[in-house]
């Protein structure tokens, strides 16, 4: 499979790493990355460990591909949109945080897939990425139920050796980890604390809450998503990943801009869309861009 994987950072360039020894891989990076891995490779350390030579580019329009693999920051999603409508791409799919994948489909032409990732990466130096944790990813249609683009870009990925699901409730799945990501997420990035400090603090009240908000307005989406469901997710990563420190609170440790607009933001306006208030997650997200418009971004 041709596979172009738009906005090469860390995960990008785990993943499509990952796939480079049996597909044909394309990173769309910046420099000096793309120069890097062009000219010596890509060398994957840490969980899995692995020299690779996709080709790299910063040419972002262009391309042509069977799948479109998009791991840009969430806010940078309507550019790729663009850069990728002038690509000649069969499919797209997304792994990246946050609601992005109606973005995507709202400005392209080829279908796009869902999809959510797990596998932690980390670019450590140009042309070397880190993976953190073998994860999963798990992909499916955008509005559920089977899909055979689906299955053929899953068993792509499997036989490339990357563990890989697919999954006919992707709008349940996708608003579940939504509601983990809105919980823990904001609450560790604002308290600057791991994700496992959260556990049987006041903090982690927070967490749920925001995260059975998420889920109330899941199921006004008619997306079935129970509280206790949405509330048992945020407990099982708070556990699992009790020592990671979460992508939102590495931001604002880096003075970079977070994913909060298509997180705790996304939840805001959808809630709005159908009259409803979600006061924890519009706390949480006017006080991280408070942050961000403040002395938060370098
Ligand atoms: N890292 C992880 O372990 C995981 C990440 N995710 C999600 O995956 C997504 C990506 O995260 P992550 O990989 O960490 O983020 P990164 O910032 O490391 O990677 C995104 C990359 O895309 C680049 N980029 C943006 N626009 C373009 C463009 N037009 N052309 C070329 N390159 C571009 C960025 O460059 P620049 O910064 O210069 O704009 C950056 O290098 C996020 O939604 C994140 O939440 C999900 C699970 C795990
Ligand atoms: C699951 C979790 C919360 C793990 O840290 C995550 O997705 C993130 O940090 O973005």
């Amino acid at each position: 499979m041709r596979i172009l994987v738009f906005g090469a950072g860390s995960l990008g360039t785990l993943v499509g790493g990952l796939l480079a020894p049996v597909h044909d891989v394309t990173l769309v990076a910046r420099d000096p990355h793309a120069a890097r891995v062009s000219t010596a490779g890509l060398d994957i350390v840490g969980a899995e460990s692995t020299h690779v030579s996709p080709a790299a580019t910063t040419t972002e329009t262009g391309h042509s591909a069977d799948l479109a693999l998009v791991t840009v920051k969430s806010f940078d999603t309507a550019a790729a949109a663009d850069a990728l409508a002038d690509c000649d791409v069969g499919a797209v799919l997304s792994i990246q945080n946050g609601l992005t994948e109606e973005m995507l489909a709202s400005r392209l032409d080829a279908p796009v897939l869902a999809g959510t990732a797990t596998y932690g990466a980390r670019l450590v130096e140009p042309g070397r990425v880190e993976c953190t944790g073998v994860g999963r990813v798990v992909l499916g249609a955008l509005d559920g139920g089977p899909d055979p683009l689906a299955e053929r870009v899953g068993k792509a990925f499997r036989v490339a050796g990357l563990n890989t699901l697919v999954a006919a409730d992707m709008p349940r799945r996708r608003w579940e980890k939504l509601a983990v990501n809105a919980g823990i997420n904001a609450v560790t990035a604002l308290s600057r604390v791991e994700n496992g400090a959260l556990a049987g603090d006041d903090a982690h009240d927070l967490a749920h809450r925001a995260a059975r908000e998420t889920a109330r307005v899941a199921r006004l989406e008619r997306v079935s998503l129970p509280n206790r469901v949405a509330r048992e997710a945020v407990d099982r990563v708070v556990e699992k990943t009790a020592a990671n420190r979460s992508s939102m609170l590495q931001d604002v440790e880096a003075g970079k801009r977070t994913e909060v607009d298509a997180i705790n933001g996304a939840v805001v306006d959808i809630a709005a869309e159908h009259g409803f208030e979600v006061p924890t997650n519009r706390t949480l997200a006017a006080l991280l861009r408070a942050w961000e418009r403040g002395e938060g971004i370098r």
